[in-house]
C-alpha cells in the first residue's frame, strides 16, 4: 500500500509546533501530552539506542528514516533504564519486529515506558520546517478519543521555556557512585573487559550512554561512575589514573556551576582526561571558551568529521543542539577536529598535556566506529605515566 493511502482518518495524535502547525497522525506508546524541543535524527539504525540516550532528555526526536520498529527491542540495546527522550515522531505506524534479537516490541515497550510516539507523519516535510526556523518548541498529544485543544497545546508550545539556560544533567545523572562492570556485554571481536588491574578511571555520569562505559572497558579501564555534582575533591579521593567526562542532556553553560570548577580542580592535578559531547563542552567551558546553541543542530550517524592532526576524515555519530565556539578556545587549547558539514568545533585538546576532548560520539551507538581510536588514545595516555 503507497504511503499516501495509509488511513489516518481518525488522528489519535497530533504535534502542535509553536509557529501553530500543526500535524495530525497516529498515536502510540503513551497516551497524554508532553512539551520539548523538536529535533530530527537521520540514523538509519539505533531507534531504541536514540531513545534511551539521556542527552535527549527534554527533546521529542522525528526519525527521518522510515522503517522504525522493524527489529523490536531488546534490553541489551538500552543506553539508559529507560528511554529519556520524551517522545518520539515516525513516518509510519511501527512495522511488526522482525530479529531474533527481539524481546519486544516497540509501541508496547513505549507504553511501558511511558513516553509518546506519533506516526503516519511526513517527517520529510518536518525535517524542512526544522532546518529552516530551527528546533521548534512543541506539544505532542496521544488521545485514542481523538479530542485535542488545538489552541492550548500550541500554547503549551509557545509557553516552554526551551533548552537554554536548562541544566538537566543533574536530573539524568546517577545519585550514588557505582562501579562499571557487565559480564553479559558480547565484546566486539579483538577487545575483551579487563578488569583487576585495570586503569582506575572515574567517569562524571552528565547522563552517561551505557556504550561509552563498555567502550572504556574494552581499552582497558576499571570504571567507577560518580554523579554529575561530584567535586573535584570526590574525584580525586579515588586517586584516578584518568578522569572521563560523559555526555549529557541540557545547556552545558547552565551545567557549568557544579561541572566547570570540578574540571578545572582535576585539571589542576594534572590527570589525563577525556570528554566526550556535553563532556566536551563542559572542558571547553572550563578551559575558558564559551558555547552557543545551533539551529537544528547535528543528530545522525554519518556526519564527516576532519582529524585536523592527522588530515585523515571519519564517520561520526552526533547528537548535540550546542557546540564550543572555536574563536573563544584559549591559548594553549587546539581545535582538533571540525564538521565537515558546517565547520564547527568538534575537538579540543590542551597543547603538551593528555586532555582531550570530541562533540561526536567514538562510542557508535548506533552509528559507525571509525573514533574508537579516541579511547585507545585515553589509555595510552594513562599507560604511558605507569610507566615513566
Ligand atoms: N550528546 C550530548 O552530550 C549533548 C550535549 C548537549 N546537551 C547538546 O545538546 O549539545
Amino acid at each position: 500500500m503507497p504511503a499516501s493511502a495509509k488511513p489516518t482518518d481518525k488522528p489519535t495524535a497530533c504535534l502542535a509546533l509553536a509557529d501553530g502547525t500543526v500535524f495530525y497522525g497516529k498515536g502510540f506508546g503513551a497516551t497524554g501530552e508532553t512539551v520539548a524541543e523538536l529535533v530530527f535524527n537521520t540514523a538509519m539504525t539505533g531507534y531504541q539506542e536514540i531513545m534511551t540516550d539521556p542527552s535527549y532528555a527534554g527533546q521529542v526526536v522525528t526519525f527521518t528514516f522510515p522503517h522504525i520498529g522493524n527489529v523490536g527491542v531488546t534490553p541489551e540495546d538500552d543506553e539508559t533504564a529507560t528511554p529519556v527522550a520524551a517522545g518520539m515522531v515516525v513516518k509510519w505506524d511501527p512495522t511488526e519486529p522482525s530479529n531474533w534479537r527481539a524481546t519486544g516490541e516497540l509501541t508496547q515497550w513505549l507504553t511501558s515506558k511511558g513516553r509518546i510516539g506519533i506516526g503516519g507523519i511526513d517527517t520529510r516535510r518536518l525535517t524542512r520546517a526544522i532546518r529552516q526556523q530551527g528546533a521548534p518548541h512543541v506539544a505532542l498529544a496521544h488521545d485514542p478519543e481523538g479530542n485535542f485543544d488545538l489552541a492550548a497545546l500550541v500554547a503549551k508550545a509557545r509557553a516552554w521555556r526551551g533548552l537554554v539556560g536548562l541544566d538537566l544533567a543533574k536530573d539524568v545523572s546517577c545519585t550514588q557512585s557505582y562501579r562499571w562492570n557487565e559480564k553479559t556485554w558480547a565484546w566486539p571481536e579483538g577487545y575483551t573487559e579487563r578488569s583487576g588491574d585495570g586503569y582506575r578511571v572515574v567517569a562524571i555520569d552528565y547522563g552517561a550512554k551505557r556504550n561509552i562505559l563498555r567502550c572504556l572497558a574494552s581499552v582497558g579501564c576499571d570504571v567507577t561512575v560518580l554523579p554529575a555534582t561530584a567535586t573535584a575533591e570526590d574525584v580525586m579521593a579515588l586517586n584516578p589514573e584518568g578522569v572521563f567526562l560523559s555526555n549529557g542532556p541540557g545547556d552545558p553553560a547552565a551545567t557549568g556551576a557544579y561541572a566547570v570548577p570540578m574540571i578545572q580542580g582535576v585539571l589542576a592535578r594534572d590527570v589525563p582526561l577525556f570528554g566526550i559531547c556535553l563532556g566536551h563542552q563542559m572542558l571547553a567551558l572550563a578551559l575558558g571558551a564559551k558555547t552557543v546553541k545551533m539551529n537544528h543542530g547535528h543528530h545522525g550517524a554519518n556526519h564527516p568529521v576532519k582529524a585536523l592532526g592527522t588530515g585523515k576524515v571519519e564517520i561520526t555519530s552526533m547528537n548535540h543542539g550546542f557546540t564550543v565556539d572555536s574563536q573563544t578556545l584559549p591559548k594553549g587549547v587546539r581545535e582538533t577536529h571540525v564538521s565537515l558539514f558546517d565547520g564547527s568545533n568538534c575537538g579540543i585538546a590542551v597543547e603538551g598535556k593528555p586532555v582531550f576532548s570530541v562533540q561526536y560520539h567514538p562510542e557508535a551507538s548506533p552509528g559507525p566506529q571509525d573514533s574508537f581510536y579516541l579511547f585507545e588514545q585515553f589509555a595510552e595516555a594513562i599507560r604511558a605515566r605507569r610507566t615513566v
